[in-house]
């Protein structure tokens, strides 16, 4: 373990390292790491010890703490960066406060909770929200939240999407669906359906749905979303707890039965290629906050109606129908 120099107690610019764990998907990627403390935008170029991350630093307020400030050294899945911070005025990252590598990890997951944006474009800051977020929620009497709805082509995600947004109408609440068939018609129009693509249309839905949720909306998005690290990305860049995973746990024989699309028919046909379930996979939710099973007890399904109910009383509960407390 090595020891950064202290910094002068006024400068206008300094660069310093430390080891983190970073997730492989962010390698090569330029990232932005916010924390209370501002955003630094970044790039992993390799896993492993030492491996150099060039990151700039820009926006944020407060005081400089330069104090304490270590590098920690591990195995497998340290990166190193280098950080330059473009104006004192921007205290640095916590995990400069953190010495032991166990600590350095545990700062790993915080920062990795705050991830907001890989970007390609150099020179961009963050504008923080002119009108602040509980404004939004007290004029809405809710708080936003993303309820991401996963599960097999004809699990039933848009039927439920549908008879939650109309539920939430209902009884007063604003609520908006993102659906992967409607998006694919505009947003991730030029995408298809390889494991690049998928993984760019739920990168692009999950962004649109932090900005629904960060305006105050109950998003509801229904997206197969196949790819357990994609649907883990967007729980990412939300705010712990706005981020509700429902997995719709239908069997695939259930969903091809219904297959009132036909897709499942031409996918047993060969004729469409790469189609989820049947040669492509999907990675079933290891943690999802809800699980929605097809049938009951006795073996008969489970109306949208009654799945509805369960996903409001869950968010009822977490006090996303209400305003803030003043
Ligand atoms: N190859 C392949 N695999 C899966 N699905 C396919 C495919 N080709 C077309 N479709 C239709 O596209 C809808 C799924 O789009 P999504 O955007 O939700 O997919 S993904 O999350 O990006 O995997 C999906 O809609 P739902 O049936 O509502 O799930 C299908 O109608
Ligand atoms: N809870 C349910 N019980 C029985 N059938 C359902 C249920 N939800 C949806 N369905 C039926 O399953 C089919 C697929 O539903 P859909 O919402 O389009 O699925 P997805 O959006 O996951 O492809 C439709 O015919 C729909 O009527």
């Amino acid at each position: 373990m090595q020891e950064l120099q202290i910094l002068p107690s006024s400068c206008s610019s300094f660069s310093t390292k430390a080891f983190v764990v970073i997730p492989a998907f962010l390698v090569r990627r330029q990232c932005h790491f916010p924390s209370s403390l501002g955003i630094l935008s970044s790039s992993v170029t390799h896993l492993g010890s030492r491996h150099r991350l060039q990151s700039s630093w820009s926006g944020g307020h407060g005081c400089m703490d330069h104090h304490h400030r270590h590098l920690s050294e591990g195995g497998n899945n340290l990166a190193t960066f280098y950080c330059c911070c473009s104006s004192f005025r921007f205290p640095f990252l916590s995990c400069y406060r953190l010495g032991k590598n166990s600590k350095c990890k545990s700062w790993f997951s915080c920062s990795w909770s705050r991830i907001v944006a890989p970007v390609c474009a150099q020179n961009l800051h963050w504008h923080d929200g002119c009108v602040e977020q509980k404004v939004r929620q007290t004029l809405l009497k809710q708080k936003g939240c993303i309820i991401w709805i996963t599960g097999l082509s004809g699990s039933g995600k848009s039927t439920l999407a549908c008879t939650l947004d109309h539920r939430l109408a209902s009884m007063g609440h604003l609520s908006y669906v993102l659906d992967g068939d409607n998006i694919r018609h505009g947003l991730s129009s030029d995408l298809r359906f390889s494991a690049a693509d998928r993984e760019e249309n739920i990168r692009r839905v999950g962004e649109v749905a932090k900005l629904f949720a960060d305006a105050g909306v109950i998003t509801l998005v229904s997206f197969i979303s196949p790819y357990a690290k994609d649907r883990e990305f967007v729980r990412s860049i939300v705010p712990r707890g706005e981020f509700i995973e429902v997995f719709m746990k239908v069997p695939l024989e259930v969903c091809e039965a219904r297959d009132c699309k036909g897709l499942y028919k031409s996918a047993r046909a060969g004729v469409l290629k790469g189609f989820t379930g049947v040669d492509d996979p999907y990675e079933e939710p290891q943690n999802p906050e809800i699980v929605l099973e097809a049938t009951d007890a006795t073996g008969e399904f489970i109306s949208a109606q009654v799945m509805a109910s369960t996903l409001i009383t869950y968010i009822r509960d977490r006090g996303f129908l209400e305003g803030p407390c003043s």
